[in-house]
């Protein structure tokens, strides 16, 4: 069986002649749970991006399922990110102008699947990260551990592959960041692979391996 998600000699840079990602291979097999760590700046949240399918890298290419990606169209792309990736953003990145409930819906959407059949989903993961009463707020009106939470049921939501997280922990205490790694090794039981970029020493050593930057 391929990795679940696979890097393979992967070049990028965000300006010429400074790569961050100069022939970087990395593999990721289903049922892992890999730690993503490094200094600030060195490029956490940017890989998780290329291997998000997010952004193209200048060169190498990145695997989903033994698939290469580099040829897909941006469409092709999308559509697999819907089918098989969650992702959850540094500071979490919610809709603004949606409820909390529309927000973790949105990825059932890009799905096309039918609202009504997502809702009971949608609010069993708000329960389990206890903000199941905040469905109804918008983003601006959460703290901060709050929108990581509802971020991770948003990413949860289509039950994916891969899960690519960039700090989940970050403004979470002892109890809920337990109950994220709880989730996390539910999803990697099931066959999915989960990269978590962090800072966290914690989280850290609950992980099976870890990839250093
Ligand atoms: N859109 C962008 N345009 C130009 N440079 C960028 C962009 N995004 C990130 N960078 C630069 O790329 C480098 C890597 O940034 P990245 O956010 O991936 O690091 P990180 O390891 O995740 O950092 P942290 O641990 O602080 O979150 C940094 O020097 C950053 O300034």
């Amino acid at each position: 069986m391929p990795p679940r998600l696979e890097a393979r000699d992967l070049r990028f840079g965000f300006r010429p002649g400074e790569l961050l990602f100069d022939g970087w291979n990395t593999a990721i097999a289903a049922g892992e749970l890999v730690a993503l760590t490094g200094p600030s700046g060195r490029g956490k949240s940017t890989l998780l991006h290329l291997l998000g399918l997010m952004v193209r890298p200048a060169g190498g290419a990145v695997l989903v399922d033994g698939q290469p990606t580099g040829s897909a169209s941006d469409a092709e792309r999308a559509r697999l990110r819907a089918d098989l990736l969650g992702f959850v953003f540094q500071d979490a990145l919610l809709d603004p102008g949606r409820t909390v409930l529309d927000n973790v819906l949105e990825t059932a959407l890009y799905r096309s699947e039918p609202r009504r059949a997502s809702i009971g989903r949608a609010r069993e993961l708000l329960a389990r990260f206890g903000v199941e009463r905040r469905a109804d707020a918008r983003p601006g009106q959460l703290s901060g551990g709050q929108a990581q939470r509802i971020a991770l049921c948003r990413a949860l939501m289509n039950r994916p592959g891969i899960l690519l997280a960039d700090e989940p922990t970050g403004n979470l205490d002892a109890a809920s960041a337990a109950v994220v790694l709880d989730a996390f090794r539910e999803v990697t039981e099931a066959g999915a692979a989960v990269l978590v970029a962090t800072h966290d020493p914690w989280l850290v050593a609950h992980c099976d391996r870890v990839v250093e930057l």
